[in-house]
C-alpha cells in the first residue's frame, strides 16, 4: 500500500516526515484558497527534498502548472478540479509527467464520465466532494467504489485517519486496484503541519 502525505509546506516538518515516515509521495497544494497553500517562498528548500513531490492544482491554466513543476521539481501533477480529458491530454503532451485525476465523490459516480481519462493518467484519486475542492476531513461512502469498472489503479482519499487502517486493508482485499492512500487533515496539528507520530502509527498498521 503506497502512502501520500498531502498538504506539506513547513521545511522542518518536511524533514521529519522524510526521515521518520518516508512516504511514497508528499503533496504540495497550489490552490490559493487552501489553508495549506504553498507559496513561492518555500520553493528553494522544498525543491531539493528527497521525496517524490505531487503538486495539487484546481482548474489552473496549463502554464501555471508548468511553472510550478519547474519551480518545485514536481514528479506528479494531481488535478483536483473539473479538468477535462482534453486538458489532461494537453498537459501530458507538454510535460510527459505522471498525472492523477481527482474524482470528487458524492452519492454516486457516473463511471462512463471517467473512461476518457483512463489512458492518460497514472491513477484516479477518489476524494470526498466539497465546495472547498479538498481537505474536507470527511469520508465518502466507500460502497460507491464497489462498482468501479476499470483496471486502472486508484488512490483512496478523504478524511482518512488512524482508525481507518483496518477498513482500508479490508477494501484492498476486495479491490486490487486500490494502490494507495492519501493522508491529510486528520494527521495535522495545524493546517500544513503534520503530526509525525500519528503518521508513523498509521504506517505501522497499514504496511505489513
Ligand atoms: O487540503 C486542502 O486544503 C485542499 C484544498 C483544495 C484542493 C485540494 C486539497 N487537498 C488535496 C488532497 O489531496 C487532500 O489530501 C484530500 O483532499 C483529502 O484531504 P482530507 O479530507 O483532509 O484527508
Amino acid at each position: 500500500m503506497l502512502i501520500k502525505v498531502c498538504g506539506m509546506r513547513d521545511p522542518e516538518n518536511i524533514q521529519s516526515l522524510i526521515q521518520e515516515v518516508n512516504p511514497d509521495w508528499m503533496g504540495l497544494i497550489f490552490y490559493s484558497k487552501s489553508s495549506r497553500y504553498v507559496s513561492g517562498d518555500f520553493a528553494d528548500s522544498i525543491k531539493i527534498t528527497d521525496v517524490p513531490k505531487v503538486g495539487v492544482f484546481v482548474n489552473e491554466p496549463i502554464e501555471f502548472v508548468l511553472n510550478k513543476m519547474e519551480e518545485f521539481n514536481l514528479s506528479v501533477v494531481q488535478l483536483h478540479g473539473e479538468e477535462s480529458p482534453e486538458y489532461v491530454r494537453e498537459l501530458k503532451l507538454k510535460t510527459g509527467k505522471k498525472l492523477w485525476k481527482v474524482i470528487s465523490v458524492g452519492e454516486s459516480i457516473d463511471w462512463e464520465t471517467l473512461r476518457d481519462y483512463v489512458g492518460l493518467i497514472e491513477y484516479f484519486l477518489f476524494d470526498t466532494a466539497t465546495t472547498q475542492h479538498g481537505g474536507s476531513g470527511k469520508r465518502f461512502n466507500w460502497e460507491v467504489l464497489e462498482k468501479y469498472p476499470f483496471e486502472k489503479g486508484f488512490i483512496l482519499s478523504g478524511g482518512l485517519d488512524e482508525e481507518s487502517a483496518s477498513e482500508i486493508l479490508a477494501l484492498a482485499g476486495k479491490m486490487p486496484q486500490l494502490a494507495g492512500v492519501d493522508l491529510n487533515s486528520k494527521f495535522e496539528d495545524a493546517p500544513g503541519l503534520k503530526n509525525i507520530e500519528k503518521l508513523k502509527r498509521f504506517k505501522g498498521k497499514i504496511i505489513a
